[in-house]
């Protein structure tokens, strides 16, 4: 099949990439040329494992290209919008504005009988407005939500839990609506990946609702975590053991930080909206908790940091390991990392941060703080090791040889990511979240 994909960020360069791995021709349209530059020399615009070998690979068959002329769609058959959905600057809302500008000037070029295909998260009710941004053209409509997680993007697209089709069930057209979708995911489909057929509303809110449960979980296990330090318990344990209950499940049970990146928190807040505008108190109130919850911890890191300093940070150098939302992506959106090493530095510490892939981005929107490649040249002379993004590299570190670099051997691990007897054996004081472990008053630095 031929298809478009319109937008080529996180999303959609992955999305048109694992296309043409499928054996689909694919072209990827993009407003930024930059972007669209790097892709068309088979280049990742940034890092997402796996991605920069299907771009090769795409480019090499010649089944896989990039460009910036939405003219270009003219002959696809299925095109899939998958531009941007962020958080307005002026409300909770989701600022729609990208959506629209690029539904209409698809509307321009898209020939008759194709089918629009949304994928961007966006809130119940938008696909009747993007009937409309479509105008009178003569194109069908679907919405096709993702689930794909930055990190795991290739290998979550090739392998989905789940194929959400959201039709319009009144239309006489939706069953060739289907047989396009199911001729684009042919080989997902063959594999045996659930599909789920619904109407627009229904494929709206699986997203959002699907989002703002891993958000819900997320917070509950900080909230016990929380609970945890006040008790002398260990939320670690806490999690393993409920975790065991497959009713609970293991994963999303990880207390620490908690949750950032482009999506899971505009996605709670615009929820929040949109139930708000539907008169649901319930969800209104519940994700009002979720996000309180979760940026609290933000502010427990910075305030246990300043606890460790003697009551506070200022002039102290503190080291911070981690730039990125989340490890094995480069991206800092929302990034728990840095809203703590900007709070500190805001409160007068000497802040000096890494990250294995996150720093350029970091230094370019964050040129206040300092950033260091090693993990060496960010912890010399420091007083105090912020874990904050668990990246591989992070937990391998050893103990012994960091506490010679260090002024003071005290690590904040705000991801519960250590071998806490392993660190103390070493001589370091180690605070987690939820761990419920005392600091010795000799390991504030007064
Ligand atoms: N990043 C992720 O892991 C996932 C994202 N989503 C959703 O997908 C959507 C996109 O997210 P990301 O890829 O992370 O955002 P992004 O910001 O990385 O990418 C959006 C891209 O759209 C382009 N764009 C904006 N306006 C355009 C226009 N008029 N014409 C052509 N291109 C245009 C931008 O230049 C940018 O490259 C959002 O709604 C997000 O919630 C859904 C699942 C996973
Ligand atoms: O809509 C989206 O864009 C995507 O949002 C999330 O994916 P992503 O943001 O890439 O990352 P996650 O792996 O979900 O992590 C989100 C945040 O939660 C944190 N997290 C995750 C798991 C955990 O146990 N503990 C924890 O604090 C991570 O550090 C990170 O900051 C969802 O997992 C995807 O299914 C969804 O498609």
């Amino acid at each position: 099949m031929r298809i478009s994909v319109i937008g080529c960020g996180y999303l959609g360069a992955v999305h048109a990439a694992t296309l043409a791995s499928m054996g689909h021709d694919v072209v990827g349209i993009d407003a930024d040329a930059e972007k669209v530059g790097h892709l068309a020399r088979g280049f990742a615009p940034f890092f997402e494992p796996g991605l920069e070998e299907l771009l090769a690979e795409g480019r090499a068959t010649g089944r896989l290209t990039f460009d910036t002329d939405m003219a270009l769609v003219a002959d696809c058959d299925v095109h899939f919008l998958c531009v941007g959905t962020p958080q307005s600057k002026t409300s909770e809302l989701a600022d729609l504005t990208y959506l629209q500008a690029a539904t209409r000037s698809l509307a321009a070029h898209a020939k008759a009988g194709s089918v629009v295909v949304g994928k961007s998260t966006v809130p119940v009710g938008t696909v009747l407005r993007v009937r409309s941004w479509l105008g009178g053209t003569h194109v069908e409509l679907a919405w096709n939500p993702e689930f794909l997680r930055q990190g795991t993007a290739v290998k979550d697209s090739l392998v989905p839990d789940r194929l959400v089709y959201g039709v319009d069930d009144g239309d006489a057209a939706a069953p060739s609506v289907l047989r396009a979708l199911d001729e684009v995911y042919a080989p997902l489909l063959h594999a045996g990946v659930p599909q789920i057929v619904c109407n627009f509303a229904t494929a709206e809110l699986i997203k959002s609702a699907a989002n703002a449960y891993l958000a819900t979980k997320l917070s509950y296990i900080n909230a016990m975590a929380e609970l945890c330090d006040a008790a002398g318990a260990d939320v670690t344990q806490l999690a393993a053991a409920m975790g065991l209950d497959p009713r609970i499940g293991q994963r999303y049970l990880a207390a620490g930080l908690g949750f950032g990146g482009g999506c899971l928190p505009k996605d709670i807040r615009s929820f929040r909206a949109q139930a708000r505008e539907l008169d649901v108190d319930s969800v209104d109130a519940w994700m009002g908790l979720v996000d309180s919850i979760n940026v609290g911890q933000r502010s427990r890191v910075a305030s246990i940091a300043a606890e460790l300093c003697g009551g506070s940070v200022s002039g102290r150098r503190i080291a911070v390991l981690g730039a990125a939302f989340k490890p094995d992506t480069d991206d800092i959106r929302d990034s728990p990392a840095l809203d703590v090493a900007l709070r500190l530095g805001e409160a007068g510490a000497h802040v000096v941060v890494t990250d294995p892939k996150a720093i350029n981005n970091a230094w370019m929107r964050y040129p206040q703080l300092q950033f260091e490649a090693s993990v060496r040249a960010t912890c010399e002379g420091a007083e105090l090791v912020l874990l904050l993004t668990e990246w591989a590299e992070y937990r391998k570190l050893s103990p012994d040889d960091l506490a010679h670099i260090v002024a003071r051997p005290v690590v904040v691990d705000a991801r519960n990511v250590l071998d806490r007897d392993e660190w103390r054996g070493a001589g370091w004081t180690v605070r987690g979240l939820g761990t419920g472990l005392q600091v010795p008053e000799a390991a504030v630095s007064r």
